[in-house]
């Protein structure tokens, strides 16, 4: 495909994505496999040109003063970012000769000059594609890091693997996947984590199938060791959801003791069954809805109680690029108050003595130290422990902590923006 033929493409394909609901990256496979004969590098091209659009989606809309570009502009500002197409190429590169797209109109012409004048010096929310309004937050956040944060934040997040211990050593596992061919290397933090280069298909391998890996990415595995699980415990995890942490967490317990997997919606419980089963824990775990009455009935009854509670995802923005634009401060705030109010009724199962663990994959404070000094406040019988400490004992690695929590990010170390805060209730 010629170049213009590519941008062509993106066009077309942008236009299908914003006009549908299904996932971009579903329309990507569709169009190329109605499209045989487009390259490997045809692909690339396009694909690269579709998912800058998207990712820029707000800093197109700033640069070009369109607001909101149509896919023809934001796609021909996605060639010039990416310096597919130079600007004066770009007029003739739309020719309408073959498969290049219609010539522009003066308002196209007029957006793609802007582009030129406002690349010079843009603020930092255009630089690093957020929404304006998350500026402050992510400045009280990373101070001086934000540049070096947000430039990780764009980058692809990397595929990482949970070795389920129950089944296999992370050695042996390791010599599995190399055996496959893959280039694999030991994470850095998560004792039982897996790096993998590369995009590799993992479902059809029988290391996956057989539950002797997980996809997860290498933050959400510090998570589930940072509730220091030991076998025998009685554990809850109170937003268990897809049950990503609950499988570590059965792991780390060696499927001794009691693992009680909650969410305030049963039907998301429904999806864990085959990762469960997968990883042969699915008569370990037990699941519940959580009620007044389970609240009752549970009190008191845990050693340890973890809320891996819901959030923005602000952390997982390398993975979900439309978040960056859709989240606004009404949301951060909704959601800190929701956080507030799940850690106050988890409390209730935490024995004394015993450890509530919150987390979130959020890198706001607002959902993170605010929500546990907010927690903190209201209930004196909870205090925090020494975060780098546990750290270490969970994990055999050090992190710089804050007091109230450890936050991760894409930049350092390098997994998803993710906060931990380990608290421990008065014996
Ligand atoms: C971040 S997700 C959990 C992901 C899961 N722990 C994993 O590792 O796969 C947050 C979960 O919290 C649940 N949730 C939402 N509101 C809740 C509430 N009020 N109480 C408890 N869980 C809630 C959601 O249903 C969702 O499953």
């Amino acid at each position: 495909m010629q170049r213009g033929a590519r941008i062509a493409a993106a066009i077309e394909l942008l236009a299908e994505i914003e006009a549908s609901q299904d996932a971009a990256d579903r329309h990507v496979d569709r169009y190329f496999r109605a499209r045989r004969y487009a390259g490997k590098g045809d692909r690339a091209a396009v694909a690269n040109l579709v998912w800058t659009a998207i990712r820029r989606r707000g800093s197109i809309g700033w640069l070009t003063g369109a607001g909101t570009a149509s896919p023809r502009v934001a796609i021909l500002a996605a060639a010039r970012l990416t310096g597919l197409a130079e600007a004066a190429e770009l007029e003739s590169l739309c020719d309408g000769q073959g498969h290049s797209p219609a010539p522009l109109d003066d308002a196209e012409r007029a957006a793609l000059a802007r582009l030129e004048v406002q690349a010079a010096d843009p603020p930092g929310w255009v630089r690093h594609d957020h929404a304006a309004v998350l500026a402050p937050l992510l400045a009280r956040r990373y101070g001086e890091r934000y540049d070096a944060v947000m430039a990780a934040m764009a980058g692809r997040a990397p595929l990482d693997l949970r070795v389920n211990t129950l089944k296999v050593s992370r050695e042996k596992a390791l010599a599995e996947l190399e055996g496959q061919g893959l280039m694999v290397s030991p994470s850095l933090l998560s004792p039982v984590g897996i790096r993998v280069e590369g995009r590799e298909r993992l479902g059809q391998l029988a290391i996956f199938a057989e539950g002797r890996v997980e996809i997860q990415d290498e933050g959400s595995q510090l998570v589930a060791l940072l509730c220091a699980a030991r076998p025998g415990e009685a554990i809850a995890d109170f937003c268990a959801g897809a049950g990503g942490k609950a499988l570590g967490l059965a792991a780390a317990m060696q499927k001794k003791g009691r693992l009680l997997a909650l969410d305030v919606e049963a039907r998301r419980l429904t999806r864990m069954a085959p990762r469960l089963a997968r990883a042969g824990v699915d008569k370990f775990v037990e699941q519940g809805e959580i009620s007044l009455e389970l609240l009752t009935a549970e009190a008191g009854q845990f050693d340890c109680v973890l809320v891996d509670a819901p959030c923005s995802l602000s952390g997982t923005w390398r993975r979900n690029p439309a978040n960056r634009w859709n989240t606004d401060l009404d949301r951060v705030a909704d959601l800190a108050s929701l956080q507030g109010r799940i850690l106050d009724q988890a409390a209730r199962l935490v024995r004394p003595g015993g450890r509530l663990v919150y987390a979130t994959c959020s890198v706001f404070m607002e959902e993170d130290e605010d929500v546990v000094a907010g927690f903190l406040d209201r209930h004196p019988g909870f205090a925090v422990v020494d975060q780098a400490a546990a750290f270490e004992a969970a994990t055999g690695q050090t992190v710089k902590a804050g007091a109230l929590g450890i936050a991760l990010d894409p930049a350092q170390p390098g997994t998803d923006g993710f906060f931990v805060s380990i608290l421990a209730r008065n014996p």
